[in-house]
This record gives C-alpha cells, structure tokens and sequence, in this order.
C-alpha cells in the first residue's frame, strides 16, 4: 500500500468497502478539453490512485451495437474475480484475436507466476489485449475478463473497483501495473501530427477548384479525418470521439479543421457537397468516404476498422 498516497485532503473519499482500501474520486486523469463547446462534452470523474488503461476514452452519449456475432471463446459476463476463469494468451496476435472478445469489460492480466499484474477495463478488451501482448508480452501469460453488459463509464468504473478490491482484500496491495507513475500498461499517446491546411491563409487564392483540392487529399493521403477543431483540441464530442478512435487504433491519418475559416475557407459546405453527407467528423479512407463518428465507433468496437485500415 505503500504507493498508493490516500492522505490527499483535496479529494473525495467516495467508497470505504474495504478499511485498507480508499477509493477517491477526482477529475485529473480523464478530462474532456475545456474547449469544447457543445453537450458532447463529457466531464468525467476518475479514480485518481490507479493507472488506468489508456483505451477508455470519452463516447458521445449513443449507444453502439456490434454489428457482428462475437465469435470469441471468452465470453463471461462480470462475475467475482475469484470465481472467473483464467484463459492462457495465445502467443500469435490472430489468435488472441479469436479468443478475446472486442466487447466492453474488465480484464485482469497475469503473468507466468500467476502473479496478477494488471487490472484493466476497456471499451475493447480485444483490442486491449492486443497492445499488451505486444507491449509486454512477458507479463501476459493468463487472462480473466468480465465482459459488462451495456457498458456506460459508471458500470465499467463500477466494474472495475469490484475486481480490485477483490483482489486487494485477499492481496492486501494494488497490482503492480495499477500502481501510481507505472506507465508498462498505459498506451504511449503518440506524437501528434500538424492538421492539414487546404491554403497558406486567407489571402491567397486558389486557382484550382476547392472540390479538386479535396479529391486530390483524399486520393493522396491513405486516412483523412475532416474534423471540428485541431485534431489536439477537437472543438466537438463528435470529433474528439473519432480523433480518439484513430489514435488508438494507431492509424497514421491526417486531418483537417473544417473550423479553420483562415486556411479552409468553404470547406465546410463544399465537403458536405462532395461527398454528399450532411455533417462532421467525416473520415475518408483510400478516396472514399467511411462515415461519421457513429459508423467509426461501430467499426472500431467490432474490430472492422482496423482490417479496413490493413487493406
Ligand atoms: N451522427 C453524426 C453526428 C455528427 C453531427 O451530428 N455533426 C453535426 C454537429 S457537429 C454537424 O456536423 N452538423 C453540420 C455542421 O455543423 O456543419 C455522426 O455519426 O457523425
Ligand atoms: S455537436 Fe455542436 S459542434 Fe458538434
């Protein structure tokens, strides 16, 4: 219990289940950016003396169905940890694929010592398991998951404190993993590129058509986001949603602030005329367009935008 600093007076004590257990609330880790402008953004609260995973992310209020049966051999719903399964990680990356499932939960991840190292809830736990086994595959001999039904961030927050606290009861500490400044489990965000700018400024002008301009970016550049704000200050949920979609699936994409009336003048209204669909974020992937932040977040929660993105 050592790393785990509960004496902070500035936090909340929300959860006393357990007299060597505090769970505190603060709203540090996972804050939407102050910028946005719309209802989209989300304000969410964390727990502030865990690491969590990275692939939690902030989701417009909708819920998403996964087009496609989970085929996956791993499919339990949330029980106690103790009474949940352990299932060996397959060392080919086809495999994992095959036996986790891409649906929300929690997972607990132990080494070859059956040694718990990491307690995490995803919106993906496929895809979680994939980054892990690739990061750290020594860490990652067995895994249990919990997949939670529904999910909203407090079922799987509320998910998640139940399997640690299990595990802390009977531990008496924290996995390592999850430990405060252990950053093994935590997806490195990576370097954030420039947008993409269709004009110098305002007063150059363009001596090809902007319809041209966009075909030609769509057609050169393999992913295109056309986003609301920068892709590091996204100005709307929508588009944080999308821009945080393509970073964790660790696409290499461009954007474009179709807000940026200095650069992109009339890209707004000429892009919904060229491709013929009404709103923003729009993402273009080899010249055509995918969809918008709802068919993104479906794609990306049954694991078809990341087959899209090999072709
Ligand atoms: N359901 C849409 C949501 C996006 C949306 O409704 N966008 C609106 C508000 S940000 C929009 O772009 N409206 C047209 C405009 O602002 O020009 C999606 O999946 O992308
Ligand atoms: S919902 Fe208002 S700018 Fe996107």
């Amino acid at each position: 219990m050592a790393a785990m600093n509960l004496s902070s007076s500035t936090h909340t004590t929300t959860t006393t289940t357990s007299s060597s257990l505090r769970l505190l609330t603060a709203s540090r880790t996972y804050t939407s950016p102050n910028s946005l402008q719309c209802f989209h953004s989300t304000h969410i609260k964390n727990l502030s003396f865990f690491s969590f995973p990275s692939s939690v992310s902030l989701k417009p209020n909708h819920k998403i169905k996964t087009r496609r049966p989970l085929l996956s051999l791993v499919v339990s719903a949330l029980g106690k940890l103790s009474d949940t399964e352990s299932v060996p990680v397959p060392p080919e990356s086809d495999a994992v694929s095959a036996v986790f499932p891409p649906a929300s939960g929690v997972y607990a991840v132990y080494d070859k010592n059956d040694d718990m190292q990491f307690v995490g809830l995803s919106r993906n736990i496929q895809s979680s398991i994939l980054y892990h086994q690739k990061s750290v595959p020594e860490l990652c001999a067995s895994i249990k998951v919990g997949v939670v039904d529904n999910p909203d961030r407090s079922a799987l927050t509320q998910a998640w404190k139940s399997w640690m606290e299990e595990h802390i009861e009977v531990a008496g500490k924290v996995p390592p993993g999850n430990e405060t400044g252990n950053t093994t489990w935590v997806r490195q965000a990576p370097k954030k590129k420039a947008d993409l700018r269709i004009t110098p400024g305002r007063n150059v002008q363009l001596t090809v058509p902007l319809e041209e301009l966009i075909d030609r970016m769509v057609k050169e550049n393999k992913v295109v986001a056309f986003i609301k704000g920068s892709r590091t200050a996204p100005q709307c949920g929508f588009s944080q949603r999308v821009v945080g979609i393509l970073d964790s699936e660790g696409v290499d994409y461009e954007s474009v602030d179709v807000l940026d009336d200095e650069h992109n003048g009339g890209l707004r209204e000429t892009l919904k005329r060229y491709s013929n669909w009404p709103t923003f974020p729009q993402v273009f992937v080899n010249g055509e367009l995918v969809g918008g932040c709802d068919i993104l977040s479906s794609m990306h929660e049954n694991g078809e935008l990341s087959g899209l993105f090999k072709k």
